[in-house]
Order: C-alpha cells, then sequence, then structure tokens
C-alpha cells in the first residue's frame, strides 16, 4: 500500500492569522519600530543625553541640530527621549516577566492542589491586594530606597496578585476536567501534569495577561518616576521626562507633550498586539477566524452556479424545490454545497445536497461520523460559524420561501419559531445557571408578547407535555439536577415552546441509553401525530430510522448517495454503502452473524476523489466509478440511488 504524502496543515501561520488583523498589525509595526529605534540607540550619531548647554535652554523642536528641541538645561531631547524610552521598555518588560513568573506558579500551584495549599496562598495574596497598589508601590520604593530598580521590584511584587488571581480561576476551571483525569489515571504524576496538562492550557492566558500588563507597567514605572521615586537624575525615563516636563507645561509645551505621545504610542501599540496575539493563541480561532462568528453564515454567491447543478441531486429529473414547493413540503433543500476555507484548503463538507421534508413527515438523515449531517442541518437556517463556514451554493426553502434570500432578523425569527433545533447534548446547550423553569420562559418570550406569569404557566405545561413528572417543581430545577433523558426531553420542550412546524433533531437520543432513547423516540411520535410537527432526524442509527422516520437519505463524504422510504432503504438498499452501514447493525438473536465493519475510511472533504467517494471501499467498484459525478438516479417510487452498479432492487 502507498502512503499519500501528508499534507501541509491547512491552518494558516500565526504570521498570516496577524496580518489579517489589521490593528494587531499595526500595533505589532509600531512596536517593532520602538523596539528597534530602542536597540539601535547606543550606535545612533545621537548627542549625549546627559550633557547640559545652558546657552541653548528650552529651544522648540526642529530647531537647528536639535530635532525635537532642548529642554530647561539645554539637554537633546531627541535623545533623551530615546534613551528614556529603552529604559522605559527594559523596565516595563523585565517587571511584567517577573511578575508573570511568580504571579503565574502561584495561581496554577494553588489553582491545581486547591484545598489548604490554596488556602494559604490565595489569603496571602489577598493580603498584598488589600493595600491600594500604587500606595504599596510607594511603601516598597519608600523602604528600598528611590531607584529605578527599587520602582521595578516594587511595580512587579504589585502585580504578582493580579496575574496569580487570573491563572489560578483558569486553572479551577481546567483542573476537573475529563483530559486531566485522564492524565491521572495514566498514571502521570502531579509535576508532569502541571507541565503537559495545565501549563500549555494557561499558557496562552498569562501571554496574553503578559502582553497586556506591559503597557501598564511602563505606565506605572513612569508615574512612580514622574513623583520622582523611580530614574534619578542625570538618567532619564519616559516618566522622569514627563515629570520635568510637567513644572513648564505652559511655557514649553514639547516637554510634555512629546514623552506623553511617546508612552502612549508605546502602551496603545502594545494592546494592540496583545489583542491580536490572544487571539492566535486561541486555538478556537485558529481556524481563521480573528472575528466574532457572524450571526448568520456568510453566503458566497460569486461560487453560485445557478439552481441544481448535474449530478447534485434532482430526482426524476425535476427542479427539486419547485417540484417539493409544489407539493406543499414543509422544507425543501436544493443542491445545498457548504464549505470550510481553512487556509489554502476548501473543505467541502456539503457538497451539493436535495432533499425535502413533508408536511408532518419525519427524515432521516444517515451517515457515519464526518459525512455532513450536522453540518447539513446547521445551514438549514444560517447556524455553521463563518468564518470558518460558507454557504457556496444551494437554496432552503421553508415553507416555499428562500431562507438564503431572508434578512438576517427574519431567520433570527424563525429560529426557535417556526424551525427549532434539538441537539445530541443537552447539558452543553442549556444554561447551566439559569432554573429549566426560566429558560423555557425565556425561549417563550423571545417569540411572544406575554407576561412572564402566562410563560412560565405554559413552560409548565410544556414539561408536562414531555413527560416530565411533577413538572411545577422541575420547572425549578437546573439542568445538573436532571437526568440525561430529562435534560434531553426539556431540550425538545424548549424546541416545542413555540409551537415550531418543523424540528431539526440533531442526534438527539445518541448519548442516551436504550430505554430512554425509546422513550424519546415514543414522545417525538406522539409529538408529531398530536401537533402535526415535521421532523428533520439526524443519526447514525439505521435502529432509530426504523422507528421513527418515514423517509430516509444515506449521505457519504457530503452527498446523498440513496434516498427513499424507511422501508426501501431498509429492504432494499440500492447502494452497496448503505448495504454496508445496515449489515453493521446488531441484532437481537442473530449469534451466528459477524458484524461486517466497512474497511477503510471515508475521503477526506478537502481531497475528495473523482467520480464515486465509496470506489476506494467498495468491493463493486469498477473503473466507471471514478471516470466523473454520478447522478442520484431515480428507481421508482421516490428511491434513488447515486451508483452506477447499484444492489438489486425488488420493490414491492
Ligand atoms: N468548524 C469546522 N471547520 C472545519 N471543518 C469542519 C468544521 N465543522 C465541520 N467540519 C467538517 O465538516 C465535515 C462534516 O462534519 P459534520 O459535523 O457535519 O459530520 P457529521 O456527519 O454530523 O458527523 P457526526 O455524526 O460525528 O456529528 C467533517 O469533515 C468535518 O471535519
Amino acid at each position: 500500500m502507498t502512503i499519500k504524502p501528508r499534507k501541509r496543515s491547512a491552518r494558516p501561520s500565526a504570521l498570516k492569522l496577524l496580518a489579517r488583523n489589521h490593528l494587531a498589525l499595526m500595533g505589532a509595526v509600531i512596536f517593532a519600530g520602538v523596539i528597534i529605534l530602542a536597540l539601535i540607540t547606543p550606535w545612533l550619531p545621537l548627542v549625549n543625553p546627559d550633557a547640559t548647554d545652558p546657552a541653548n535652554r528650552l529651544l522648540p523642536p526642529l530647531s537647528d541640530g536639535h530635532f525635537l528641541g532642548t529642554d530647561h538645561l539645554g539637554r537633546d531631547l531627541l535623545s533623551r527621549l530615546l534613551w528614556g524610552t529603552r529604559v522605559s521598555l527594559a523596565v516595563g518588560i523585565s517587571a511584567s516577566l517577573f511578575a508573570a513568573f511568580f504571579g503565574s506558579a502561584i495561581g496554577i500551584i494553588s489553582g491545581y492542589f486547591g484545598g489548604r495549599t490554596d488556602n494559604i496562598m490565595m489569603r496571602g495574596i489577598d493580603m498584598v491586594m488589600a493595600f491600594p497598589y500604587i500606595l504599596l508601590a510607594l511603601a516598597i520604593v519608600a523602604a528600598l530606597g528611590p531607584g529605578l530598580m527599587n520602582a521595578l521590584y516594587a511595580i512587579a511584587v504589585v502585580n504578582i496578585p493580579f496575574f496569580a488571581r487570573n491563572i489560578r480561576g483558569v486553572t479551577v476551571g481546567i483542573v476537573h476536567r475529563e483530559f486531566v483525569d485522564s492524565a491521572r489515571l495514566s498514571g502521570k504524576g502531579h509535576i508532569r501534569i502541571l507541565l503537559s496538562e495545565i501549563l500549555p492550557n494557561v499558557m496562552p492566558v498569562i501571554v496574553i495577561t503578559m502582553s497586556t500588563t506591559v503597557g501598564w507597567m511602563i505606565l506605572e514605572t513612569a508615574g512612580l518616576s514622574f513623583l520622582g521615586l523611580g530614574a534619578q537624575p542625570p538618567q532619564a525615563d519616559l516618566g522622569s521626562m514627563l515629570g520635568e516636563g510637567r513644572k513648564l507645561i505652559t511655557t514649553a509645551l514639547h516637554l510634555s507633550a512629546i514623552p506623553g505621545g511617546m508612552i502612549f504610542v508605546l502602551v496603545m501599540s502594545i494592546n494592540l498586539l496583545g489583542d491580536g496575539i490572544r487571539d492566535i493563541l486561541d486555538p478556537r480561532l485558529k481556524s481563521g477566524a480573528l472575528a466574532r462568528p457572524a450571526p448568520v453564515t456568510r453566503i458566497d454567491r460569486s461560487t453560485w452556479d445557478g439552481p441544481a447543478h448535474a449530478g447534485s441531486g434532482h430526482v426524476n429529473g425535476q427542479p427539486g424545490a419547485k417540484r417539493d414547493a409544489e407539493k406543499g413540503a414543509i422544507l425543501s433543500v436544493e443542491d445545498l454545497r457548504t464549505e470550510f476555507v481553512l487556509g489554502d484548503d476548501v473543505y467541502k463538507a456539503v457538497g451539493g445536497v436535495s432533499f425535502h421534508v413533508g408536511r408532518n413527515e419525519c427524515v432521516g438523515l444517515v451517515g457515519e461520523s464526518g459525512s455532513g449531517k450536522s453540518v447539513t442541518a446547521l445551514s438549514l437556517l444560517g447556524l455553521v460559524a463563518s468564518p470558518p463556514g460558507t454557504i457556496a451554493g444551494g437554496r432552503v426553502m421553508l415553507d416555499g420561501r428562500d431562507v438564503f434570500d431572508m434578512h438576517e432578523q427574519e431567520i433570527r425569527a424563525i429560529r426557535g419559531g417556526r424551525a427549532a433545533y434539538v441537539f445530541q447534548d443537552p447539558l452543553s446547550t442549556l444554561h447551566p445557571l439559569f432554573s429549566v423553569g426560566d429558560q423555557l420562559v425565556e425561549a417563550i418570550r423571545a417569540h411572544n408578547r406575554v407576561s412572564y406569569k402566562e410563560a412560565w404557566q405554559k413552560a409548565v405545561e410544556l414539561l408536562r407535555m414531555v413527560r416530565i413528572p411533577n413538572p411545577e417543581k422541575r420547572a425549578d430545577s437546573y439542568p445538573h439536577q436532571l437526568s440525561g433523558g430529562m435534560r434531553q426531553r426539556v431540550g425538545i420542550a424548549m424546541a416545542l415552546a413555540n409551537e415550531p412546524e418543523l424540528i431539526i433533531a440533531d442526534e438527539p437520543t445518541t448519548a442516551l441509553d436504550v430505554t430512554v432513547q425509546a422513550q424519546i423516540l415514543k414522545l417525538m411520535n406522539n409529538l408529531r401525530e398530536q401537533h402535526g410537527t415535521s421532523v428533520l432526524f439526524i443519526t447514525h442509527d439505521f435502529g432509530v430510522v426504523s422507528e421513527i422516520c418515514d423517509r430516509v437519505a444515506v449521505m457519504y463524504a457530503g452527498q446523498i448517495v440513496e434516498m427513499g422510504t424507511t422501508q426501501q432503504v431498509l429492504e432494499n438498499p440500492a447502494h452497496p454503502y448503505t448495504k454496508r452501514l445496515i449489515d453493521c447493525v446488531p441484532r437481537l438473536g442473530e449469534t451466528a452473524r459477524e458484524i461486517a465493519a466497512i474497511p477503510g475510511l471515508p475521503p477526506a472533504v478537502n481531497d475528495l476523489p473523482v467520480g464515486c467517494a465509496f470506489a476506494d471501499r467498495c468491493d463493486r467498484a469498477a473503473d466507471a466509478c471514478r471516470a466523473g459525478a454520478i447522478d442520484l438516479d431515480p428507481l421508482g417510487d421516490g428511491h434513488a440511488v447515486r451508483c452506477i452498479k447499484p444492489m438489486e432492487v425488488r420493490h414491492a
């Protein structure tokens, strides 16, 4: 077997990400400029910054031989500014490193070990924090004596609590996470866990805190020097220059404006760069987003080929959406294409999907992990995060209207209103700090003008409808006080809050045991019968499909490869992939049957092969399968398959 060379990571480099954030880039350029100037100052043709020249006192900027003028002793301001910036930078960065090292160490140890260690360390930190920090810094300098180094120590010490508190908070949030537990279970000792599990996770916070405090510390050191406690004459830093200039502010404004301007530029550029560094270090933003995800998935109409191109999924040769809308389908999807652009790679997560959901109908979307089911579901109401997600083509007709032509506010009104989602893990979708009753009230009042009391009554009714025992009391419970099955019922109650016409359920029973799963499926079936709700049910489990779905669409590598009624697909699968998928389902009582796993792996959606994406795993594949795009061909009675060598189908 030949192994393909590994493709270069699609993740944009840190520099590229920084370049995309214009403000951070500007900060980086200015800060780099100041640093370079500070570094080369000793080699620049500058006069001695401490050389006085009483004959040339208080010269204004642009004077002959003194570009920025002179101060009250006739010293060259440009030279003093560059040497002073050097000192301020060195002190600010050193104090920040010192505070970051000791503060973070205290925070990590305290947050990790907790208990008495945490108590002792944090009470110590609280004692330091009990003093106003600038008074504490003054007291430290007063005790140690005025001077730049003592100012550095004072500023570093008063900032240690800031790091310690911040980092302890982050550590406490991480220390009970599953990956730390699994490191413990694997036998790692405290030091290794601290270094390999905790530190890398708090590092971005340390760097971000540092990048934002360097500017602050430069200001604080400047403050001490301004008060005469930092740099001592004739040595200058930006603060002492500002202090000297302040005395002559009315007669020679440039003496204070120039160092003040430099402090402003320096602090501003460091803070802008700090924000950029935060965005780069956060792995969730590495996918290309330095910006907040847009409220609705970005639609890129430049890639639109018009409705339904060949092979995308018309069935029976008719333009799908029009035909389905005529049939009165609640949801009609035509040639939907959703992509993720990561660096130079384009991941075609949904590659031209067409299907419809009729009124009061339940359609199943089935497929292996990564086949594009969730992205399809999220695309329907523009919920795929942008960036990096983009709708690259297609139409989604909800009750005859194209969702992608709607205004953002209209789409928002539909979400949780006419169309509602139920997700796999209700614990992560329910708010941990509000009671389930309050969350239901919020969902109801987001779409209806009703009083809190009325909404609360409706919330209790909803809980009763989804068969939560003792709903009046349970409405006051918090998500963590309910069992997994109950939480999922609350998730369904939330979805039902505004009597939706369509429920999009993304693997709502996957995390539940079989008895609770059966109860939830029964509940959803009852709701369909009583309220006429339509359901798009996403699952990888054919057992669930047979329980609840009228029709089913099988997805593979971002495309629908087979579609038909549940009976057609389960009893007569036409696509070899569907057949293999059904054969993977264990059946009770069949002890002799060996579960046939599908060999190989699905292709990466950023590197899809020409022709059938399943060909490499299919024992029926021929050369023709790899020759070009394959259409979803009708087999009769609404059954369709995207295969040129389908299994033999015997329709009743
Ligand atoms: N934010 C993202 N950035 C890049 N690629 C993504 C992103 N979200 C999903 N994808 C890719 O889109 C493809 C489809 O993912 P999707 O979540 O729809 O699969 P799925 O069939 O729902 O799988 P599962 O059953 O495991 O949830 C996968 O290849 C996945 O890696």
